[in-house]
């Protein structure tokens, strides 16, 4: 037996971070950043109007009623000045003109309209400064906008294109094909015989990889064949990154991805595919180490919830290396709502449901795959402790 952390170590160690290539933004979602972004320019890059109304000079001023001797919408692209006395009729989003020191909205002098009127009244002194936004309120040039590592999201996405940035340099994204092993599967959809089931771990695989800004390339369902499995990785193993199966990773006489994968021989020793029972549970027995041309396999059990667990604890973590990020999964502290019993010397990973900061472990055997729909994230009970009691701080990461 070999501890998580080990386990761990060596998928990073044998895991190496894939190409940088420039991506137009359009393209960018999901990916993760190689490169800090910095702005070029200031953002607003001038002082520009928060409001619909009225820009006007306060130097001077009298209340009384004021001539609106410009226009100024927003993408008028010349500088403009107003002097004291004078107001501007401006929009939302248009540099406010030299000399102006606030800017009223419409509604206090008019009903909204698209005729402006020439002259606006004002019965006091207005307060300077009112609804303008600042040149660099926002970043400055030179700025950092998202660094290096970053995954980029919508929001992301949104804040580059603000500072008239068109292309990001990030990692290439993995691609990994996901073999399911068994001669009791069959592709969800098909109706399964007596003694079959439906290959949920492939696209329970693809599902995850997606969302860890991978690209699953295919799903393939072999039999538990000798022939077939190094047939298959043969021809695979030269046109993805990686390649992770799941099923026949432990000890069964038919478990033949754990019998032929740790036959298959590396140049260099350390880094063949070796099979360990690992102090976790679900997801005991696990694979991993180089194919003969080098790309990266992932031979994982075939029970569900141990196939879940083993993505987020040694397969992300990999794909995140991969892709120039932090390997770290995201974990948080929440409350156990139950006491959590388990045995000492393995880290025990319970589907839960968290509610307001506390969680409840739901039924986690290995192969209650249904339950895993229930589930919003992972509880952990760590190896050096036999449990958790109720309302204690536990580990817990999000699904
Ligand atoms: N004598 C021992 N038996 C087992 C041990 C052990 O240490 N000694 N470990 C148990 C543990 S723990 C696990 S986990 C499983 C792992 O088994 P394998 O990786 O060899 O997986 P299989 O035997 O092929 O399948 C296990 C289970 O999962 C179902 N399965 C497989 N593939 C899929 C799929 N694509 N979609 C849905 N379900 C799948 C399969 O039908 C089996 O029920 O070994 C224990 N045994
Ligand atoms: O590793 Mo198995 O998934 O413990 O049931």
């Amino acid at each position: 037996m070999i501890t998580q952390q080990d386990h761990l170590a060596r998928i990073l160690d044998l895991t190496a971070p894939l190409a940088v290539e420039e991506v137009p933004l359009a393209e960018a979602l999901g990916h993760t950043l190689a490169a800090n972004v910095m702005t070029t320019m200031d953002l607003p890059p001038w002082d520009a109007a928060a409001m619909d109304g009225y820009a006007i000079s306060l130097e001077h001023f009298q209340p009384g009623t004021l001539p609106v001797t410009k226009t100024l919408p927003a993408g008028h692209t010349t500088p403009e000045r107003i002097a004291p006395g004078e107001a501007a009729a401006i929009m939302t989003g248009a540099p406010v003109p030299a000399g102006a020191d606030t800017i009223i909205p419409l509604e206090v002098f008019h009903e909204p309209s698209q005729s402006l009127p020439r002259e606006i009244t004002i019965d006091n002194i207005p307060k300077t400064d009112q609804h303008i936004r600042r040149r660099a309120e926002d970043t400055h040039a030179g700025a950092l906008v998202a660094a290096a590592g970053t995954v980029l999201g919508p929001n992301h996405i949104g804040a580059i294109a603000a500072t008239g940035t068109a292309t990001v340099f990030t990692a290439r994204q993995p691609s990994v094909a996901i073999i399911s092993t068994g001669d009791e599967l069959v592709a969800p959809g098909t109706p399964p015989d007596y003694g079959q089931i439906p290959d949920s771990n492939a696209p329970l695989v693809a599902a995850t990889l997606t969302k860890l800004g991978a690209k699953p390339t295919q799903q393939l369902r072999i039999r538990d064949s000798q022939a077939s499995l190094e047939h298959t990785i043969a021809q695979l193993e030269h046109t993805v990154d990686a390649i992770i199966l799941t099923g026949g990773a432990s000890v069964g006489a038919h478990d033949i991805s754990n019998y032929v994968l740790s036959a298959w021989q590396h140049e260099d020793p350390t880094r063949a595919i070796t099979f360990d029972t690992i102090n976790i549970r679900p997801g005991k027995p696990q694979g991993f180490g180089l194919s003969p041309a080098g790309t990266p396999v992932w031979s994982l059990p075939g029970n569900p919830v141990a196939v879940l667990v083993s993505l987020h604890l040694f397969v992300a973590p990999g794909i995140a290396k991969m892709q120039r990020r932090s390997p770290e999964p995201h974990r948080l502290r929440v409350r156990t709502t139950k006491t959590l019993d388990t045995p000492k010397n393995m880290n025990y990973y319970m589907l839960a449901t968290l509610n307001q900061g506390y969680a409840t472990p739901l039924p986690s055997n290995s192969h209650l795959a249904v339950k895993m729909a229930q589930a919003t994230g992972l509880l952990h009970v760590p190896a050096e402790v036999d449990g958790i009691e109720a309302d204690q701080p536990v580990e817990y990461i999000a699904l």
